[in-house]
């Protein structure tokens, strides 16, 4: 029988997977003090792995840790700062001497016209989800997939396949994404690296309060599934995706949406615009939160 560690356990054990799937694989989940990068930690401890959780926010990150126990553990950072990042896979590699698995799952943007969208604003949305998620995945590759000769990276995109008209900055990062991750998975498949990409839909998470409350209210029923994709069915992928099967599915993209992607239709969309044909945009967060 396999040795199990004697951790104290906060999470309890998995719903779907077998205990011990990912037993002694360390994992770095970006953004992994909320929404779905907090349930992913969670699903990987309940399989297992001991977790990084990284983010910007001490206090949010460490109010998750203490959720998850002892198998999580957290370090701080802005995935767009060269320093910070390296110090963030630093980090992981002095806590538990190796990285098996990178989720790149920090991201976002903000919701307003094409046409609204400043020059700062689309830097910002570029830097975040392509810059920082190359960083990240680069250094993972460099410092510990390499060297160990094997390694998984799950890049979580929100998908752009029918393209994101009230979000082109996201529309054209994410797609970004899907392509480096098609590119990276060619690219280090002789290193023993399998890349993948998630193309989310629309999950039920405290980020979607920023949204346009018009937006917001008409999404579950335009979702084919008739509801919102919950936090523990995409944890559930990262996680599959962390096994032993996540080699297989290295150069995917793979789709989970409940059938309705995240757009579609004409701009404006009839549904949101006013008479004047305006589109609602979404509101500034608080400096404080930002
Ligand atoms: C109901 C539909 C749901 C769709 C499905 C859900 C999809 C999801 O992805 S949910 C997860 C969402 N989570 C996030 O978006 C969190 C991360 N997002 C961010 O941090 C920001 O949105 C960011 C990507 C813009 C990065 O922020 P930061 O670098 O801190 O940038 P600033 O806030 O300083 O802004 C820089 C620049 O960007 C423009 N801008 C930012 N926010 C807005 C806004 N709400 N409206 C208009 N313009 C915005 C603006 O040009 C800013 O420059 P300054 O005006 O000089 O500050
Ligand atoms: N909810 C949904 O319906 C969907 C979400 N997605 C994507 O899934 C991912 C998670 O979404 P969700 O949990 O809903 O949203 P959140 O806004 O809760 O998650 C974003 C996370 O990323 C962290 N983050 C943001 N910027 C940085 C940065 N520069 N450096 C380090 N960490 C950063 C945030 O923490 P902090 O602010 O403390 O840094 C936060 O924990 C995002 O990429 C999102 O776009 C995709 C499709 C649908």
């Amino acid at each position: 029988m396999r040795e199990r560690r004697a951790t104290i356990r906060a999470v309890s054990a998995s719903e779907i997977f077998a205990p011990g799937l990912l037993d002694g694989q360390a994992a770095l989940v970006t953004g992994g003090g909320t929404g779905l990068g907090r349930a992913a930690a969670r699903e990987l401890i309940a399989c297992g792995a001991q977790v990084v959780l990284a983010g910007r926010r001490e206090e949010v990150l460490a109010a998750t840790a203490a959720r998850l126990g002892e198998a999580a553990s957290i370090v701080t950072g802005d995935i767009r700062e060269q320093e910070d990042a390296e110090r963030i896979v630093a980090t992981v590699l002095e806590r538990h001497g190796r990285l098996d698995l990178l989720v790149n799952n920090a991201g976002g943007q903000y919701f307003t016209p094409a046409e609204a969208i400043a020059t700062k604003g689309w830097q910002a949305v570029m830097r975040l989800n392509v810059g920082g998620t190359t960083r990240m995945a680069e250094l993972a590759v460099e410092r510990a997939m390499r060297p160990a000769g094997r390694g998984t990276i799950v890049n979580v995109t929100l998908s752009p396949h029918h393209g994101l008209a009230g979000m082109t900055h996201s529309s054209a990062a994410r797609a970004a994404v899907e392509s480096l991750t098609r590119a990276w998975a060619q690219r280090w498949a002789a290193d023993g690296i399998a890349v993948v990409a998630v193309a989310a839909g629309h999950f039920q998470t405290d980020a979607l309060d920023k949204y346009p409350e018009p937006v917001r209210a008409s999404v579950a029923r335009t979702v084919p599934l008739q509801r919102l994709g919950q936090p523990p069915e995409h944890a559930w992928l990262i996680a599959l995706l962390a096994s032993e099967l996540g080699a297989a599915f290295s150069g995917s993209v793979v789709t989970l949406d409940g059938a309705r992607d995240n757009w579609f239709g004409p701009w404006p969309p009839p549904t949101l615009a006013d008479e004047a044909g305006e589109v609602p945009t979404e509101q500034r967060r608080p400096a404080a939160t930002r």
